[in-house]
């Protein structure tokens, strides 16, 4: 699949956003910041990417998650705890970074601070209906399947 990207900071030009492994599911957001930024502990800030994509297509969407080293090691992890690019959003990649933790931590310029995970998506229809099939579950939740 191709997407078209924008570069909005020169910084990005030879930093495209890049599946680190074959395997990786998760394309690294880096912190366009133009000096460190230090977040003070349940300080969040909105940072930008310095890129904007254009999934065009309303089957796929991208979710912007944490980075497990960040977030477990430092408490490092986004504001708003999963973002959400639309496929009509034609702005700059923002992340909203959090400090969870007790502890100050500071950014540094370009450091790869969030992921982006390319999905497909369905848009549904609804139709109104009065009663559901029964099921086994029902309308049991909330741990109604018991431990172990
Ligand atoms: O972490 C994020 C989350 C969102 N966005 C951008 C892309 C997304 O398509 C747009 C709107 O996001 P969302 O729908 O989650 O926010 P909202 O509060 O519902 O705003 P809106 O009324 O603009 O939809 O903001 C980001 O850049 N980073
Ligand atoms: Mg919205």
């Amino acid at each position: 699949m191709h997407i078209d990207v924008k570069i909005l900071d020169p910084r990005m030009v030879d930093q495209l956003p890049a599946y680190a492994t074959p395997g990786s599911a998760g394309l690294d957001l880096r912190a366009c910041i133009d000096e460190p930024l230090t977040l003070e502990p349940n300080a969040w800030r909105l940072v930008p990417t310095g890129i904007a994509v254009w999934l065009k297509d309303p089957g796929y969407a991208a979710p912007v998650l944490p980075r497990s080293g960040l977030g477990h090691k430092h408490g490092i992890v986004l504001g708003n705890p999963v973002g959400l690019i639309d496929s009509d959003y034609r702005g700059q990649l923002m992340v909203s970074a959090w400090n969870r933790s007790d502890t100050a931590f500071t950014l540094q310029p370009m450091e790869r601070l969030a992921q982006l995970v390319i999905v497909p998506v369905v848009q549904a229809q609804f139709n109104v209906v009065d009663e559901f099939p029964a099921t086994q579950r029902g309308a049991g939740g909330y741990g109604s399947t018991g431990k172990a």
